[in-house]
């Protein structure tokens, strides 16, 4: 049996053991020469916890509020696509993951569950990313399917009129 991670980092290397490397890649690849990739990792690394000491710490609360609604800590689940190339359950089993963390996903439009098995799947707090389609009916439609099961805010994603070069993914091919 496969011992429980310690550290959250050996999570990527239970990825790697059991993944076909398309899909690993696919998951930890950047585009072109993976600087941003590189120095986001850093950014959370330059972050200082300072410990305060003789404090009451009894009652301690990370919760707060996004569009309104109150999340048990400043962190939620932000859009990736394709969860099934990890998972048979995918994005279904993400958003059951948010919820039992009372926070909550942002449902990729690359999914690979739809958006009806994930809204019933929980009932978090859910939101929707959306691209910009030429087709503006084609975005019409997806706001109103998101809507209609209940997801609570779109996210739009606005960085995309070209894709990132993302070299692991064109060698795989
Ligand atoms: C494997 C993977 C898949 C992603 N899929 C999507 C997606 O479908 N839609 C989207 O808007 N962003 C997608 N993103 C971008 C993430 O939502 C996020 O903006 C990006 O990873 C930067 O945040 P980070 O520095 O915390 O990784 C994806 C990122 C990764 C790593």
């Amino acid at each position: 049996m496969v011992s429980e991670p310690v550290n959250v980092n050996e999570f990527q290397e239970l990825a790697r053991g059991v993944l076909p490397k398309m899909y690993y890649d696919f998951y930890t690849g950047g585009a072109e020469d993976q600087h941003t990739l590189k120095q986001n990792v850093e950014a959370f690394q330059r972050i200082m916890l300072r410990p305060r000491v003789l404090v009451d710490v009894s009652r301690i609360d990370m919760a707060t509020t996004l569009l309104g609604f109150k999340i048990s800590a400043p962190i939620m689940i932000a859009p990736t696509a394709m969860h099934q190339l990890a998972h048979p359950e995918g994005e279904v089993a993400t958003a059951r993951a948010a919820a039992a963390c009372n926070t909550i996903m942002v449902l990729s439009f690359s999914s690979t569950c739809t958006i009806e098995e994930v809204a019933a799947s929980c009932n978090a707090v859910r939101f929707f990313q959306l691209y910009v389609f030429k087709r503006r009916e084609v975005s019409a439609q997806l706001v109103q399917r998101a809507e209609r099961n209940g997801f609570k805010a779109i996210v739009l994603t606005i960085d995309t009129p070209r894709l990132g070069r993302r070299e692991a993914d064109i060698r795989n091919k």
